[in-house]
């Protein structure tokens, strides 16, 4: 598989987090149209920013990796910046090949210059539509969904879940928890999530990647999530003996017995130091063992990334195969925040006949 295949290859994306996703270029172009002064010291092109970027977010930390996001927020505080940013969004992930995606942000980070909750998701969706649009008319089908972010640190989760629900027929199709782990565990923000499974409503948690088992196990068998954000440290729970077999603990066997998702995002991994290499990365092991593992992005800007990169990366230290991006996919197609019947259509009439297809050019049948 070389990169230009694996573009082609249709992908699905969960996690991909709206501020962690700006065009470096159009940071600076939004610092300037609305007066955001406290851009960081860089070399004045957008190829230096978006180094800055990928080098301060390299930190080996979760808590200071978030930091750098201080200046995407900063720029994203009006409408048309909201609006943008998710046009231009769903037009880079189209044009990566991502047929599918799932953006999230928090919307209680985007209230500096006096929009409402409602004005900023009724803006960011607009963006994503017009994205849609745009998308389609370079030739790129791309369908995306927003799931809103509540922050972890914060006390505003109830008021987010119930906006998530408010919009819940006009693009928003699920809801999150995001922000520094250790110290702010999922049972937080029960009352939110009891509440979403009320309204028969969706949501993941990021959960496992900078704190251990407990907080997996909370976000699961307390909160009831559908999916984990990361889920990491489930290797906490499986035991590797010298000959390579593995035994699962009572979590873990949950974890893939129930197929609870995991939207792991291997290059932001290496970044927070979650994990210390592609070949040691959990998604390996995972994938052997058939947990329904997915890959993701979770940061495009900060991690200099791209789903392209990610299944590149992969494809070098595991080998795998479009046979393997298939499966990687269909696992994020059958976990997302989607309809049963779109689903499967997505599935059915779409990826797999264009796996069918890649595979046949690939190695073509002897004449
Ligand atoms: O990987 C992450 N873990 C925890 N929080 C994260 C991660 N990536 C981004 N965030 C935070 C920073 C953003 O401002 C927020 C909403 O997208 O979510
Ligand atoms: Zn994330």
């Amino acid at each position: 598989m070389d990169e230009e295949l694996i573009r082609r290859a249709p992908k699905a994306l969960l996690h991909d987090h709206l501020d962690g996703g700006l065009r470096p270029q159009t940071v600076i172009e939004l610092a300037d149209e609305y007066g955001y002064a406290n851009l960081p010291q860089y070399d004045g092109t957008a190829d230096g920013l978006g180094r800055w970027f990928a080098e301060a977010a390299d930190s080996g930390s979760l808590p200071r990796y978030l930091e750098t996001f201080e200046h995407t927020v900063g720029v994203m505080q009006h409408a048309d910046a909201l609006f943008r940013v998710a046009a231009e969004c769903a037009e880079d992930l189209a044009a990566d090949g991502v047929v599918y995606a799932e953006s999230r942000y928090a919307p209680e980070q985007h209230l500096e210059a006096g929009l409402s909750l409602d004005e900023v998701v009724e803006a960011v969706d607009a963006g994503f539509r017009e994205g849609e649009r745009r998308a389609a008319a370079a030739g790129n089908r791309i369908q995306v969904g927003t799931l809103l972010t509540a922050m972890r640190h914060a006390a505003r989760s109830s008021e987010i879940a119930e906006l998530a629900v408010r919009h819940r027929d006009r693009g928003v199709s699920g809801f999150d928890i995001a922000g520094a782990e250790a110290g702010y565990p999922p049972t937080r923000h029960l009352d939110a999530f009891e509440y979403l499974r009320r309204e028969n409503f969706h949501f993941t948690i990021h959960a496992g990647e900078a704190f251990g088992l407990p907080s997996i196990w909370e976000a699961l068998q307390w909160c009831g999530a559908d999916r984990l954000g990361h889920g990491n440290t489930i290797m906490d729970d499986i035991l590797v003996d010298a000959d390579g077999k593995a035994t699962l603990g009572r979590l873990a066997a949950y974890v893939r017995d129930k197929r609870i998702p995991l939207e792991m995002c291997p290059t932001s991994n290496l970044q927070t130091g979650a994990a210390r290499s592609y070949e040691s990365h959990p998604i390996g092991l995972l994938r052997e063992l058939h947990f329904r593992v997915t890959v993701n992005t979770d940061n495009r800007l900060m991690s200099s990334t791209s789903m392209t990169r990610e299944f590149t990366e992969l494809h070098k230290a595991h080998g795998y195969t479009l046979e393997d991006m298939q499966w990687f996919t269909i696992n994020a197609l059958k976990s997302a925040f989607l309809a049963f019947d779109q689903r499967l259509e997505l599935i059915n009439e779409h990826v797999k006949p264009a796996y069918e297809r890649l595979r046949a050019e690939a190695s073509p049948p002897p004449a």
